[in-house]
């Protein structure tokens, strides 16, 4: 059994105390398990893919009927050796993912968030661009655009689809989100760009210049926060105050940076905002071979996984794996965005005139 936070608790702890645990951290007693078809535990056992099902209820209300829709997060490992050619590299990356997808749909999955540039390697740690520059594509008409826009609409499923975008020459590093008649629906920019440590992504792309996106689709009214994005606490609560019933956090994170902290923020998020939270994070050894100083040297990354989903009183699933590709599905009822802010009042006793009124007279230092 994979030494996951959650494996080595279930394994230590006798069911008196795991359900403790699980009634105090996780908010519930159990994790509710949604029952998946045989053929998808086939399937994916068969291509080495960890899948989970969950379900969140809300309450029944008198007059409104439940809202549950079906989402589906993928996380997974690059296939090919980062020097081989690019157009290798993607292919069998689409090639895997086009089998996860297929697995989500047979579930009925109508909304699927990808990872963070999830058909190439994330060479951004190198700080080459000229090699890698055929990654950048547009986002209403390239390549992976054209892959996704035919299976968006066999599937009828809303995808999210995080892209480096170029656009006229400029990228940016961009979700797309294709609706279920695989029409392009809007795109959102990342709007925080990291320069810590490797993440050195400051050099290829600006900060986002889209605002708070919340697409409304037929599904749910739905936002991405590209990954660092989720460490600013007020980049969550602009997607909030738009309206989103479900943000996705597409992401592409390593031990090193916060690993402790990456099972809080998008719960946290979760919580205050009173809306639904999808983090999804690579896994695998990513390894480049650069020059350095007329030296060949090689800059090597592992992804830790860890791809979870949260509602918005707080309880969550159990973490996927940190090594293995991997898929969670699961149910969702909206109507528990509402119930929360009634419950609470999170909404009600806001002071966003306060605040504006501090940041709106903030000065950069
Ligand atoms: N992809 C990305 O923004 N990574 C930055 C590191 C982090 O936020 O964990």
């Amino acid at each position: 059994m994979e030494q996951t936070l959650d494996n080595i608790v279930k394994k230590n702890l006798k069911p008196e105390d795991l359900k403790q645990f699980n009634r105090i951290h996780y908010g519930r007693e159990d994790h509710c398990e949604l029952k998946l078809k045989e053929s998808t535990i086939k399937k994916c056992h068969e291509a080495n893919i960890e899948v989970a099902g969950y379900y969140f209820t809300a309450n029944r209300e008198q007059i409104r009927d439940p809202r549950y829709v079906k989402v589906g997060v993928i996380q997974h490992s690059i296939v090919q050796p980062t020097d081989k050619p690019l157009s290798e590299q993607r292919a069998a990356i689409l090639k895997k993912i086009t089998n996860v997808i297929d697995i989500a749909a047979a579930e009925g999955v109508q909304i699927l968030c990808l990872q963070e540039m999830w058909y190439m390697p994330f060479f951004l740690c190198t700080r080459e661009k000229d090699k890698w520059a055929e990654f950048a594509e547009s986002a209403t008409e390239g390549p992976v655009f054209n892959f996704l826009s035919p299976i968006a609409k066999k599937y009828q499923m809303v995808l999210i689809s995080s892209i480096l975008e170029n656009d006229n020459g400029t990228w940016w590093n961009t979700a797309v989100v294709i609706n279920e008649n695989g029409q392009y629906m809007g795109k959102h920019r990342k709007n925080h760009i990291p320069s810590v440590g490797s993440f050195s992504e400051t050099s290829y792309y600006a900060p986002g210049n889209l605002g708070h996106t919340v697409f409304n689709t037929k599904y749910a009214k739905i936002a991405i926060n590209i990954c660092y994005g989720r460490h600013q606490a007020l980049n969550w609560l602009m997607f909030g105050l738009n309206g989103a019933e479900i943000v996705f956090n597409p992401a592409a994170t390593i031990s090193e940076f916060g690993e402790s902290f990456w099972g809080i923020e998008a719960r946290c998020a979760a919580v205050a905002n009173s809306y639904f939270t999808c983090s999804i994070n690579r896994v695998g050894t990513e390894v480049f071979p650069v020059i350095k100083d007329g030296r060949k040297e090689f800059i090597t990354r592992s992804y830790y996984g860890s791809s979870y989903i949260t509602a918005p009183n707080g309880h969550r699933t159990p973490s996927l794996s940190r090594v293995r590709d991997g898929l969670i599905i699961s149910v969702l009822d909206l109507n528990l965005c509402r119930q929360m802010k009634d419950q609470w009042g999170f909404n009600m006793t806001s002071r966003l005139d306060m605040y504006a009124e501090k940041l709106s007279q903030k000065k950069e230092t």
